[in-house]
């Protein structure tokens, strides 16, 4: 293993965004499926053979990489994906611990558009973690223009950025239908006792919940059009296919997959999840003005 370096895997939008920020204070690799024309683009065993790695494929595709590419040899990991597996139900920190040890993981939250940390603009993130020297040592790595944040809440954090997923959906999909902001805050807020309703049943602190992993992330994610989640569900409210919606899209909209993963776990554990069955009865074919009277009446 290289001592000190650090490597980010997955070349996606926010691949890229944090190879540019963690470039800044230390040379940084990148590796991806398809190879791209970026400074610093190894192969994957060059990047595997670092000591930091940052994680940033989706969270549908995690289990299969692991299974075909990863070979644990003590690199300390911090995980940039947001999503729960929908074939289990799983959360991404169970994902990796099947691997990797807990100590040797991190889990990356808080709201951060890849678009803005690319162009250097400043925002916080929180590092999660059960081993806080995970936190003490990616911090050093960070530039000065992203404050690190720490907390132990992993599964709080993990809950947050994959269910704030979907409660954009549901945001673009309000304001696709014009119903105004009164409207639009109103399903954000109640999304947000929604969404740590279902993390308390599986442990996650109330305190994450009103932080940036919680609020911050739903409140940036379900009122921007920057957001792919919350273009789906602008696209849903103008009748487009979800076929048409993610070819446009060109990019993961983890938001998609997590409905099917969450309305699962809802079932399984009988959670009162309103916003996210809607959301989910929608991809499944229904139509929006029937799930808002639902909505209004429940
Ligand atoms: N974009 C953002 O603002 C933020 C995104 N995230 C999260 O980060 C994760 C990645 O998002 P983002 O980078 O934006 O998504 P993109 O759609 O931009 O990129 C995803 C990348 O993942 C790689 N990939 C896809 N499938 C596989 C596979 N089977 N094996 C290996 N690599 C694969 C692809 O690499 P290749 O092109 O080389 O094939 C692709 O470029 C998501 O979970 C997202 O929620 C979190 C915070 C912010
Ligand atoms: O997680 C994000 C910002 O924190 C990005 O959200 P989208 O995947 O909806 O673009």
């Amino acid at each position: 293993m290289q001592k000190n370096s650090v490597a980010v895997i997955g070349a996606g939008k926010w691949g890229q965004a944090l190879h540019f920020a963690l470039g800044q204070k230390q040379k940084c690799y990148i590796t991806s499926r398809t190879k791209r024309d970026i400074n610093n683009f190894v192969d994957l065993n060059t990047a595997l053979s670092c000591e930091y790695l940052i994680i940033a494929i989706p969270a549908q595709q995690i289990r299969q990489w692991l299974d075909e590419h990863f070979e644990f040899k003590g690199q300390k990991i911090l995980v940039a994906s947001k999503g729960i597996e929908a074939s289990t139900g799983k959360f991404l920190n169970e994902i990796y611990e099947e691997f990797i040890p807990s100590e040797n993981l991190g889990f990356i939250s808080g709201p951060s558009f890849a678009a803005e940390v690319i162009k250097g603009l400043p925002c916080a993130l929180v590092l999660n973690s059960l081993n806080k020297q995970i936190f003490i040592e990616f911090e050093k790595l960070f530039p000065d223009f992203i404050k690190t944040y720490y907390s132990d809440d992993v599964i709080g954090a993990e809950i947050c950025g994959a269910y704030k997923n979907v409660l954009a959906i549901a945001s673009g999909i309000c304001e696709g239908m014009n119903l105004g902001n009164n409207a639009r805050v109103s399903l954000i807020s109640r999304g947000l006792v929604e969404m740590q309703r279902f993390g308390s049943h599986f442990g996650a602190k109330m305190e994450t919940f009103i932080g940036l992993s919680g609020a911050g992330d739903l409140f940036l994610t379900a009122s921007s059009e920057l957001s792919r989640n919350f273009r789906v569900g602008l696209g849903l409210a103008n009748n487009k296919t979800l076929d048409e919606i993610l070819e446009e899209l060109g990019e993961v909209a983890e938001g998609v997959k997590t409905s099917y993963a969450i309305n699962s776990l809802n079932k399984k554990h009988k959670i009162y999840t309103p916003i996210a069955n809607e959301v989910y009865s929608i991809l499944e074919g229904k139509n929006p003005k029937d799930s808002l009277k639902d909505l209004l009446k429940d």
